[in-house]
């Protein structure tokens, strides 16, 4: 597995005003669509291309073209809908699939309530959003129900990652072609499952349903 963790203090910024509790909701989704095409700038990295020939006005040119299959894009419902138009933006041919899943917050098992994906993903390219990956359990079941269906790699983009959690997906997809890009990896998971310092409820912070 290949993980990333960004470094640049432009996304440390942002994830600092993220993390501030007083920051309302359209200021936290404006922040979560800006951070997510900058983290699409490395998640992207390995996105499969092809030569290319064009005409400039002047003579030949060779270059790179995305390859098809076009990549797909999985915003986990709810809170990953958050970072669909900064991912889109980055990529704007992608075809785009949704999985929603919620954690159960008393057994912190997730489970998938809703799905709308193309039905054969082989030799697809796919590219996960979701902002937390805290135990890891519904980024793991998300990786999984992805590959089931025939993805050949997955790369999730997340804004905050714990310890806890990066350990168990490594563990469970050893052999996979599974790459994490996470906006800051922080200390740990605290005893009800969430991350620590963290920012909260991401899905209740993008749209409101709290505070
Ligand atoms: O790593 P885990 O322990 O599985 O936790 C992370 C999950 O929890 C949050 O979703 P939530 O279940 O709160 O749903 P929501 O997006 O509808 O708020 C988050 O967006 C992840 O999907
Ligand atoms: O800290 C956490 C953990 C899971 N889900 C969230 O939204 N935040
Ligand atoms: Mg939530």
């Amino acid at each position: 597995m290949r993980v990333h963790v960004a470094d640049h203090p432009l996304i440390t910024h942002k994830i600092t005003v993220l993390r501030d509790e007083r920051t309302p909701s359209p200021m936290f989704r404006a922040l979560t669509e800006e951070l997510v095409t900058l983290l699409a700038y490395e998640a992207t990295r390995n996105v499969r291309v092809e030569k290319v020939t064009v005409r400039t006005p002047v003579s030949e040119a060779s270059g790179l073209a995305i390859s098809k299959p076009r990549p797909l894009v999985v915003p986990i419902l709810r809170a990953g809908l958050g970072m669909l138009e900064g991912m889109v933006k980055l990529v704007p041919t992608a075809e785009v699939g949704f999985l929603g899943m919620v954690r159960n917050e008393e057994t912190l098992q997730p489970a998938i309530y809703a799905e709308r994906l193309p039905d054969d993903l082989s030799n697809r390219q796919c590219f996960v959003l979701d902002p937390m990956l805290a135990t890891g359990g519904s980024l793991l079941a998300a990786i999984n129900y992805l590959f089931d269906r025939g993805a050949v790699d997955v790369t999730a983009v997340c804004l905050l990652g714990a310890p806890e959690g990066l350990a168990a997906i490594e563990k469970a997809t050893a052999g996979r072609e599974v790459t994490i890009v996470l906006g800051a990896l922080d200390e740990k998971l605290n005893d009800v499952g969430y991350i620590v310092p963290g920012l909260g409820d991401a899905g209740d912070r993008l749209y409101g349903t709290v505070g």
